[in-house]
């Protein structure tokens, strides 16, 4: 039996146009944006969903409304996981207390801390470009009052694992419509990546990647992966 899991990052937004560090905050695709969801509901028309997922963020959600608007398959339910979805005590960030995490988000991008809303050139000036990767890429660097990626992994993954899989354990087809650094962390659990590796990752708005599952018991392998519309 195989299952099909697509993955989807949001269009672009307007403060991927403005070159600034998003995180959590709730910014508006940007006219491109809409255009790539577009052209991924075109490419996508003819998948039959047994459901849809989006982080609670408008550019997520948005993307998904018109992948699935322009979809001949039929009717697709769609989950956004609410705040408070992961237990509390499942999420533990590294080494500090973030109040923004009181409540936690599965889906959602990795939260930026202080530098959300600043621009990536100006912070990369700033404080140079180890300390720039290191925040923007690497593992288990988190920005200040900000996750590392191994802190989104920790939220991601439980919600993954408890409602997404047990889908495809069963042959079906979902979609996840999220962002740059959830579905880097969702990616790295799926196909395998290091920790050193995950740095190199990185994924295009509005380009659907479309994994072939094969269903093996309790496992998942990967039998197929295709970006759409690349090549
Ligand atoms: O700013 C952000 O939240 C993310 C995604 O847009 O950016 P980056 O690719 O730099 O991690």
């Amino acid at each position: 039996m195989t299952a099909t899991l697509i993955l989807i990052r949001h269009g672009r937004s307007l403060w991927n146009d403005q070159n600034r560090f998003t995180g959590w905050v709730d910014v508006p695709l940007m006219e491109r944006g809409w255009q790539e969801a577009e052209t991924a509901g075109r490419l996508l028309a003819d998948y039959r969903f047994d459901a849809a997922y989006a982080s609670h963020l408008q550019r997520a959600i948005c993307t998904l409304q018109v992948v699935l608007r322009a979809n001949r398959g039929g009717r697709t339910p769609i989950f956004i996981p609410a705040e408070g979805t992961v237990p509390r005590e499942s999420y533990r960030p590294n080494e500090h207390e973030f109040p923004a995490f009181l409540h936690v988000v599965p889906l959602a991008e990795r939260h930026y801390g202080d530098l959300q809303g600043l621009n990536k050139d100006e912070v990369l000036a700033q404080y140079g470009e180890a300390q720039f990767v290191k925040w923007r890429r690497g593992y288990d660097t988190p920005p200040p009052n900000g996750e590392s990626l191994k802190d989104t992994v920790a939220r991601a993954l439980p919600y993954f694992n408890s409602e997404i899989r047990p889908r495809l354990l069963t042959g079906e087809t979902v979609l996840i419509s999220a962002h740059g650094n959830s579905l880097r962390a969702l990616t790295k659990e799926l196909e395998g990546i290091s920790d050193q590796d995950i740095i190199k990752l990185e994924i295009p708005t509005g380009v659907p990647i479309v994994y072939r599952l094969d269903v093996d018991g309790e496992r998942l392998r990967i039998v197929d992966k295709q970006v759409l519309g690349t090549g």
